[in-house]
């Protein structure tokens, strides 16, 4: 996938932005709050994505402005070793343009437009912001999402089969709230309710967990390779599936625990309970790691989760880099830099010395004006 040319109107802080990237790496510098991230959070939109820093559709459009507009030309490469697809307009538009109803908008080669949801799956990209640094430290619940999210892109079904699991996790732990004190529902009645649910739950759980582990399976090896050479083999990193059964055993753990439950009120175990270790040397990162062992951890897993990507379906994603390289020592910053050459990457830094020698676009960002370096 590449990105070959941008223009971007009223988004965020920025007027007007003109930026043609290099073939590979393209470098965004300049000083705290002057658009950098906002430059790689109006990329990111071309996925059909929400933004990954949580901004609703009004925040991004310019203070005083009532719709923001997005211009890129993009190209895909299907397959490493075909012929690139022609080359394709993108417009998106977010905000209230004209007389159409608030939202985002998208319309490719001039077609009329539609919701920018459907753009999904049509500018494959991976992005690194350190809110992902959370990945490490965070709740398991970020982690799933990771892994979820990563599973939606790769696998058009996987998001229905997602939604059918938290549909029915929804309505039992709706039931065993209900069940722990109330009396509306005869118990038997309850019991059997929940046996259906937990068919449900069964079903869609089995699935996720083999993909998540069939995924993880691909991605772990890649994440550890990725750590290797970014600490140059000072640590060891691991990655585990953390699972509460063993693939077809989902229908009988919740029967086992049902009782459990019912006194509980609510769910106790299935795919929404389970997690993904990381360790280092093998100690738990979250407890253990360093802040820059925990950005290597996450950059490391980004890194992989774009090479799965390209494994899964032939086409490498672009990479979009927000502030990657603090806290990282100069042999982790070097190695990055060398990696950020082979594919096309997005790397926004304060500091542009790292990158003074660079044969990627350098430009600079002052107060959301874009200038190149
Ligand atoms: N809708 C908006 N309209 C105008 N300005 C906005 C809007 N949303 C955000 N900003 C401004 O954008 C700036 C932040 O830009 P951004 O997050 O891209 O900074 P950055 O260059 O990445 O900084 P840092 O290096 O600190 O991460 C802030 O000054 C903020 O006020």
């Amino acid at each position: 996938m590449r990105l070959l040319s941008l223009e971007v109107a009223n988004y965020r802080n920025i007027a007007a932005a003109q930026l043609e990237p290099g073939r590979e790496l393209t470098v965004i510098c300049g000083n705290n709050g002057q658009g950098k991230t906002n430059l790689l959070e109006a990329i990111w939109l071309l996925t059909g994505g929400k933004s990954f820093r949580g901004g609703k559709d009004a925040e991004l459009v310019r203070r005083g402005e009532t719709f923001a507009v997005l211009e890129a030309v993009t190209q895909r490469t299907r397959q490493e070793d075909q012929e690139p697809d022609d080359p394709a307009r993108v417009r998106i538009t977010v905000g209230t343009p004209d007389a159409q109803r608030p939202g985002r908008y998208a319309s490719v080669n001039g077609a009329p437009s539609k919701r920018a949801a459907g753009l999904a799956g049509s500018f494959p990209a991976v992005v690194f912001d350190p809110g992902h640094l959370s990945l490490v430290k965070g709740a398991p619940e970020g982690r799933r999402r990771f892994l979820d999210a990563a599973l939606c892109q790769l696998y058009p079904g996987y998001l229905a089969t997602y939604r059918r699991y938290v549909r029915a996790l929804q309505q039992k732990n709706a039931l065993l709230r209900h069940s722990a004190g109330g009396t509306e529902r005869p118990w038997a009645e309850k019991c059997a309710l929940l046996e259906v649910l937990n068919v449900e739950l069964a079903a869609q759980g089995e699935v996720i967990q083999k993909r998540r582990r069939e995924y993880l399976a691909l991605l772990g090896p890649l994440a550890c390779a990725n750590y290797a050479e970014l600490s140059h083999g000072a640590e060891r990193m691991a990655v585990h599936y953390a699972a509460q059964f063993e693939p077809g055993g989902l229908s009988a753990l919740l029967k086992q625990r049902q009782n459990e439950e019912l006194r509980a009120g609510q769910s106790l175990c299935g795919i929404h309970r389970e997690d993904v270790e990381l360790l280092l040397d093998d100690q738990p990162a979250k407890v253990f790691a360093s802040q820059g062992q925990q950005r290597s951890v996450v950059l490391s897993l980004k890194m992989a989760e774009a090479a799965a990507a390209a494994r899964i379906t032939g086409e490498h994603p672009v990479l979009l880099l927000d502030d990657v390289l603090s806290e990282l020592d100069e042999g982790r910053k070097q190695y990055l830099l060398t990696r950020m050459k082979e594919k096309q990457t997005f790397v926004t830094s304060c500091d542009d010395t790292a990158f003074l020698k660079t044969d990627g676009e350098v430009y600079r960002m002052n107060g959301g004006v874009l200038s190149r370096a």
